[in-house]
This record gives structure tokens, sequence and C-alpha cells, in this order.
């Protein structure tokens, strides 16, 4: 197991008493991720302690073994915590990502049906086959005939809002078709994300709470996004509880259905639930997608390898054909490695701890582990870890030709979190975007508008996006 640097590259940020790192965090406040990023990389065993203003400290995680230890060994140590659910509860409730204990058990285990294989079989070559060859690619089609230049990560993000609205609760929002509809609804959910992402930047949580008894500013904004996310949520569980109770028996499969008939009429905690599945669902896949495609573009014998695999393949591409394709699965993963959709996650401790790499860990501290940073530590990927190679994540059998996908280990590659709390979209989201990626690149090139050698930005409100989103031109391929 590679072992992680044991030589400081440059020294740490410099920390003052009583405010600790506040000046360095706030000059770098647009850059938190690339920061924080930079200061795990730059400590000898990985681990740096984020000295925040009053005696608050953060510990921010690159080291796979202290990574397994918060997510699997110490599990019941490391939870979401008061200050996690407190910052999000206005947006999140109490939907998964913002519970622990028994109540974090129960929608896990409802929650988990929806992804067994059958339900999988049934979203790719159904509800994610119907969003591709109806609405995105007739979009591609009517860009690529008139030269129209595409925000595709827009794009995407509808692509992917529709799928996560029509498999978890039977219900088609209709947000990617040709007129690319505004949605009000999509404006306020960003905007909700954004600004409770943002109180986590507050000096003091007291700041952001006065705000919002104040109703004022950024929290005045926050409270007008969150009524409309949530109003939006309640029409989808209003119009579900009518489904069911004009139906003398349940056919409905979806998710919601499943939480209704299971006894959960409370609407406020089936609003939380299909809050926390749009938040899951919609920005996470569609910021991959985007990155891989620009990636893609920069990286044309990448692109070759992939439409060989696709012209491999039949026409007709169902559930099997979709698993098989080892070399796009490999190209996502090399995608995520470099800008992961969610690069920084944080627990908060319920006793004191000391982590395996020394950190001494007081009860209420937040512990954050970044699969930003993990994706460039040169010890684990090697000395070509800036390099775009698919090819790191598959295995040649000399006798056969066979090419397999060999997955590291999830606590070196936490980009879907590891342990008992582990995505639980993830198969969905590689069927998905092998679905989408084989779809559109048997048919279409993606070039980006803004070909130069500038890296797009990668910023960050609990889920990461491309900064200004990719604007590209679709070309038919030859
Ligand atoms: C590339 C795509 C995705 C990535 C990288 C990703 C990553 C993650 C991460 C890091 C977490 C842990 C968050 C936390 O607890 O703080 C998580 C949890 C979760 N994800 Fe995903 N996710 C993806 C797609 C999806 C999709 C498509 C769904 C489908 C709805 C989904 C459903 C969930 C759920 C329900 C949880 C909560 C699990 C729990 O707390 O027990 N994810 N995901």
């Amino acid at each position: 197991k590679p072992k992680p640097k044991s030589k400081s590259k440059s020294k740490s940020p410099k920390s003052y008493p009583f405010i600790g790192h506040y000046f360095t965090i706030y000059a770098n406040r647009h850059r938190l991720t690339q920061w924080t990023s930079d200061a795990v990389l730059n400590s000898p065993n990985l681990t740096f302690l984020l000295r925040r203003p009053f005696g608050q400290s953060r510990v921010i995680t690159g080291n796979p073994e202290t990574v397994q230890h918060i997510l699997k060994t110490r599990f019941s140590t490391y939870e979401k915590g008061d200050t996690f659910r407190t910052t999000l509860s206005d947006l999140l409730g109490d939907g998964i990502f913002n519970i622990d204990g028994d109540e974090w058990k129960f929608q896990r285990r409802v929650s988990s049906h929806e992804f067994n294989t059958k339900s999988l079989r049934h979203f790719v070559e159904h509800v994610v086959d119907a969003e591709l060859n109806e609405r995105l690619l007739p979009v591609f089609t009517f860009s690529a005939e008139n030269n129209t230049v595409l925000d595709l990560q827009d794009i995407l993000q509808r692509f992917a809002f529709d799928n996560i609205c029509k498999i978890a609760f039977g219900y088609d929002p209709g947000y990617l078709t040709p007129s690319l509809p505004e949605a009000k609804f999509a404006v306020a959910f960003d905007d909700a994300v954004r600004i409770s992402s943002e109180r986590f930047r507050s000096i003091t949580p007291l700041l952001w709470k006065i705000k919002r008894f104040l109703n004022k500013g950024s929290e005045k904004r926050l409270k007008l996004a969150v009524s409309e996310v949530r109003e939006f949520a309640m029409k989808i569980v209003n119009e579900k509880k009518q489904e069911l109770a004009d139906k003398s028996s349940i056919q409905s499969v979806d998710l919601l259905s499943r939480f209704l008939s299971s006894g959960q009429l409370d609407e406020k905690f089936v609003t939380d639930m299909v809050i926390s599945f749009i938040l899951a669902g919609r920005d996470t896949t569609s910021a991959a997608l985007t990155w891989f495609f620009w990636l893609v573009f920069k990286n044309p014998e990448v692109e070759k390898e992939i439409v060989k695999e696709i012209v491999e393949k039949s026409d007709c591409l169902g559930f099997d054909e979709v698993k098989e394709m080892v070399y796009i699965h490999a190209s996502l993963c090399e995608t995520m490695r470099l800008y992961p959709p969610v690069p920084v996650d944080t627990k908060a401790a319920t006793t004191d701890d000391v982590l395996p790499d020394g950190t001494v860990v007081k009860k209420g501290m937040m512990v954050s582990y970044h699969p930003y940073a993990m994706g460039r530590v040169e010890k684990l990927w090697g000395e070509d870890w800036k390099e775009f190679r698919p090819e790191r994540w598959l295995e040649k059998d000399e006798k056969t030709g066979n090419v397999t996908f060999t997955a590291r280990d999830p606590y070196t590659y936490p980009v879907f979190q590891a342990g008992p709390r582990i995505c639980l979209g993830k198969d969905m989201a590689f069927l998905q975007m092998k679905r989408v990626v084989a779809g559109v690149l048997r048919r279409f090139k993606v070039v980006p508008v803004e070909d130069d050698d500038n890296e797009p930005v990668l910023v960050s409100a609990l889920t990461s996006k491309m900064k200004g989103g990719l604007r590209v031109k679709i070309k038919e391929r030859k």
C-alpha cells in the first residue's frame, strides 16, 4: 500500500493567536478547495489542522489510513454532527444527507431498494434511454445542424435533473426540452445550495444566525430560495399522494411511493427526502460529465479508445452492454480523481479520539476528508498524477488479451465516500454517465469554444461545478 508523503514541500499557512488561519482563509475564500488541498499536500502526514477563529479547529486529511479510520473503523465516532446539521437544516431538513443514527438507518434501508439490479436495469434501459434519445440527442442534433453554442454543464444538469425526478419520484419535470425552459426551481436550488454552504465560512455561526433572525442580505435570499425549492418538492409529494389515493393498488415503483406506502405520510419528512435526492442526483453526475467531455477533448488518444469501445458494441445498449464498457468506466474514474463532484466532505467527532497519523481530535471537532487533494498525491498515483490516463485503472491479461477494470481501495479514492455510508447511487451514477458517453460520442464530437491552455476552474458549494459552465459546439462525427 503506498505510503503518504514523508517530506513537507513548503511551510504550512501562517496561523495567529485568536484568529488562527482566518486571514489566509479569507484571502482564499473563492478557492478554498484548492487552498486546503495545497495545505494537505504540503503536510508531512497529509493531515492539516485548520485553525479557525475563537479556538475552533478542523482536521482536514488526505491520508488513506486516516480516511479509513473516520469512515469505517470509527464510523460511530464520526457523524454529521450538530454544526453540519444546523448549518444545512433550512435546506436539507431531515433528509438523508443531514441525519445520523436510527433515522439515517431507516432512510438508508428504504432508499436502498431503489438501487437493486432490477431498478437499475429499468433505469438505464428505459429512463436514461428515453431522456437520451428523445431529449439530449435531439438538442445536440439541432446544435450541430445550426452551429449553435451550448453550455454543456447546463444541459447535463437538466438531463440529470429529469432523470432523478423520473426514477426517484415518478415525476417528469421536462427540464431538458428543445426550448430549454427557464426553471425558477433550478435557479432557486442553486442559490439555496450556494448560500447554505457559505454559512460554513462565517467567522462564527452566530453571525449567520443573527442575519437569519433579522432576515437580512444573503439570509433573506436563502429564505426565498428555500421556500421556492420546498414548494416544488411539496408539489411532487402532493401529486404522488393523489396518484396513490386514486389507485386501488400501488403500481408505482419509485422511491417516493415506497416512502409514502411505508407509512411515512409526514409531509415535511417526505419533502426533505425529495430535496436530498435532487441534490444527490443532479449536480454530481452533471459535474463529472462536464469535466469528462473537456478532458476527452484535450486527450484525443483517449477519445479514440472510447469511440473504439463504443463501436464494438451494438447500437442498442442495454444494462449488460453498458456495464461491460471498461474503458469508459476507467475514463470516468480518472475524471473524478482529478475533479471529484464532492471535493471535500466533513464529519464531526462525537468523542475525543486520536487519528492513526497521531492527530489529536477533541469531541465536537470537525474532521474532513479531501478527495480533491487525494487525487493529487504523487505517492498514491505516481509521478504522472497530473496526466489524464484511464489506463491506470485497467489491467490486461497477457494470455487472453482481456482488459479488466481494477478499482482502487475506497479509502485511497473516497470520491463516493466509503464505509457504511458510501454513496447509495454509485452504480446508478456510473450506468447513467456511461450510457450518456456512449450515446453522445458515438454520433458527435464535443468541441469546447474556448480552446486555450487555461484549465477551467473548479468551484465548490457542497458539490463542485466548472466555473462559468462549459461552452461547446457539437459536431457530427464522420
Ligand atoms: C458521480 C456521481 C456521484 C458522486 C461522486 C457521489 C458522491 C457521494 C458522496 C461523497 C456521498 C457522501 C455524502 C455525505 O454523506 O456527506 C454520497 C452520498 C449519497 N449519494 Fe451519491 N454521488 C453520486 C451520485 C449519486 C446519485 C446519482 C444518487 C442517486 C440518487 C446518489 C445518492 C446518494 C445518497 C442517497 C447518498 C447518502 C448516503 C447515506 O448517507 O447513507 N448519489 N454520494
